[in-house]
């Protein structure tokens, strides 16, 4: 399978990002709300810094203590929807266990106006009645390179493997209304391959997907994080797919700039910047 690079396609649209605010005279402010010391949501957050920098932009990084209590988080979210200067508000997730019953009571206080993760029910509400809003930055960087990769993806046959609330239910709307014949599992088997144009695989574990059941030709998006001895793995094992024709977004490199490309996308959007097609990919 020949290995699509995220991190050049994320150059592209990044690079246009930037010229086209520069255009509009708008310098995008984000605030992350960070709750605790999780390792990999420290790297995230310098990742989306990073990111936001390059485009000229601000990040302001409101950081909580591990053992913050709910009152205080809520306080932030209504200080940051009423402070003029930001543009888009995020909640980094996961969130320390005793905070993690009022995530989506967190995730309801954000305007839904900032909500450039669109986590919030409003967004996720309007996905499913077809006028989108802010779009969840995972199922918006899955859309994208199946659209560049396989356009015209009405009549395709879609396998989404896992069921988050951030990635695979918002693209499962967004492959049905792209009339595609979309099937969704909780786990990765061979056997469901069969025919499958386009796959995304969030659910597993390192390395489980063969080529065993691929069709050739097919698309794959791998959307499995797991670290293991500072090395991060997919589900994906790209030795054994290499045999077949197709083409593979790969962890690393694949999704997760892409999702970060999204995420200034919206970013962009929330501070007012026209973009042509509603970024949908
Ligand atoms: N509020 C949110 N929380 C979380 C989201 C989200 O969209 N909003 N998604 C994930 C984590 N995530 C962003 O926050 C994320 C994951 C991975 C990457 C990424 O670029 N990964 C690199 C590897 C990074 C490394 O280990 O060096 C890659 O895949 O190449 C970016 C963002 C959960 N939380």
């Amino acid at each position: 399978m020949e290995l699509i690079c995220g991190k050049d396609i994320s150059s592209e649209i990044r690079n246009q990002l930037k010229e086209n605010l520069a255009q509009e005279g708008l310098k995008p402010c984000l605030a992350v709300i960070n709750v605790g010391d999780d390792k990999e949501n420290l790297l995230y957050i310098g990742l989306k810094e990073n990111a936001v920098d390059t485009l000229g932009g601000e990040t302001r990084i409101a950081s909580l203590p591990q053992n913050a209590a709910k009152e205080e988080v809520l306080n932030l979210i209504n200080e940051l929807n009423h402070d003029q200067a930001v543009n888009g508000i995020l909640l980094q997730l996961p969130l320390p266990k005793e905070l993690q019953p009022y995530e989506q009571e967190f995730l309801s206080a954000i305007d839904p106006a900032k909500d450039v993760d669109g986590f919030h029910p409003v967004n996720m509400g309007r996905l499913v009645n077809g006028t989108p809003g802010f779009i969840s930055c995972a199922a918006l960087a899955c859309m994208d390179i199946s659209k560049r990769y396989k356009a015209p993806l009405a009549g395709k046959k879609v396998l989404l493997i896992g069921d988050s609330f951030d990635l695979i239910r918002p693209l499962a709307l967004m492959f049905i209304k792209e009339s595609c014949q979309v099937s969704v599992a909780p786990q990765y088997k061979s056997a469901l391959m069969e025919g499958v144009d386009i796959a995304v695989i969030e659910a597993g574990g390192p390395h489980i997907v063969k080529a065993s059941g691929i069709k050739e030709g097919a698309l794959l998006i791998d959307a499995g994080f797991y670290y293991d001895q500072n090395s991060l793995f997919g589900n994906v094992d790209k030795e054994d797919l290499s045999k077949i024709d197709g083409h593979l977004l790969p962890v690393p490199g694949g999704v997760g700039p892409m999702l970060i490309t999204k995420l200034l996308e919206n970013l962009c959007m929330a501070a007012g910047m026209s973009l042509p097609d509603k970024n949908t990919g």
